[in-house]
């Protein structure tokens, strides 16, 4: 299948977005404009535990969204991750289309542009990669970016580096729910949660108050680490309002997903959000998703259900939610 990537749309400088990116006018940015310059939570991992309980439980419950400093995670692996991110996407065509995914029929893993068979949908400003990073036993390496050569290397560390991030937020959230640290990830699937890898690229946009990068959504996963570069554009919807999300160089930014809404019975907040493009320079963000197996019933925790605590959703395994999910259908 032929697909027209973004990236040569906007090689191509035309001055006008084509009709299938322009927006309906109440999703268009220029009529939903962002408050900005409110900071989001903004946590040192390096605190007493207590305190990190306490501060990441109440982001969680009140954004769903917070910034860690702190996390471990040298600033020069942040740096290779990236580098290794921007010289895929500048590889010539023929090499990148040999990674090309295709999502009509089952293959999510690889290249992607999202389009639509739905000619009246509107599709986003964005190429991106994804790709499974763990557990090993599941990844398929053939699919992953040969080029450059240390891809392979450099993004296995940072998956185990990420991981050790996610278990540590997974204990602290558990506390946070007044139960035992180890609850929330033996729940995930315990070792067998799975780590996917999503390089999101929205190359310069001619009309970028028309257009959107990501739409409004919320994350399927249970929590999303994401690194974002430093050209701004993502915002979360809070209180009826799009906030813009500040960007610290280094920090993680944490997004509370589907899967710990549902367990945590709806204290913690799976947070909507969305991502801007831009005129001039190229926005480039790396999520990674940490999800249960897809045979994982995943339902409100018991321990938080009682009489007084009805479960607010239903119980059902996570293939079943994805797949309701990517349906637009009732969960
Ligand atoms: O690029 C961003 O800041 C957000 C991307 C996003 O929401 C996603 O990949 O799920
Ligand atoms: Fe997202």
């Amino acid at each position: 299948m032929e697909v027209m990537r973004v990236q040569d749309l906007a090689k191509e400088s035309i001055h006008e977005l084509p009709a299938q990116f322009v927006r309906p006018a109440h999703e268009r940015p220029e009529n939903s404009q962002a408050i900005e310059g409110v900071k989001m939570p903004l946590i040192s991992m390096s605190q007493p535990h207590d305190v990190l309980v306490d501060e990441i439980s109440k982001a969680c419950c009140e954004w769903g969204l917070f910034l860690i400093t702190d996390h471990g995670i040298s600033p020069s692996l942040i740096q290779e991750l990236q580098e290794v991110g921007q010289e895929f996407f500048k590889l010539p065509n023929e090499e990148k289309e040999r990674y090309a995914n295709d999502p009509s029929t089952g293959k999510f893993e690889g290249y992607g542009t999202k389009m639509t068979k739905n000619l009246d949908a509107k599709v986003e400003w964005i190429d991106y990669f994804f790709h499974l990073t763990y557990p090993t036993a599941k990844v398929n390496y053939d699919i992953w970016p040969k080029k450059p050569s240390s891809y392979r290397k450099v993004t296995d560390e940072y998956n185990s580096e990420i991981l050790r991030v996610i278990n540590k937020l997974l204990e602290l959230l558990s506390e946070g729910l007044g139960l035992d640290g180890k609850v929330l990830k033996s729940s995930l699937g315990g070792e067998d949660i799975e780590m996917e890898m999503k390089i999101n690229m929205y190359p310069p946009c001619p009309q970028p108050e028309l257009a959107l990068g990501v739409e409004p959504h919320t994350d399927m996963s249970a929590l999303t680490a994401l690194l974002p570069n430093d050209v701004p554009g993502l915002q979360i919807f809070k209180d009826g309002k799009w906030f813009a999300v500040n960007y610290l160089p280094d920090a993680l930014l944490v997004h509370v997903g589907d899967q710990i809404e549902v367990l945590s019975n709806g204290k913690y907040k799976s947070v909507l959000h969305r991502s801007l493009v831009n005129r001039e320079r190229t926005r480039m963000s790396w999520a990674m998703f940490s999800a249960p197996p897809h045979e994982k019933m995943i339902g409100p925790l018991p321990e938080l259900v009682d009489d007084k605590n009805p479960a607010k959703y239903s119980t059902k395994t996570f293939a079943e939610f994805r797949h309701r999910k990517f349906n637009k259908l009732p969960q």
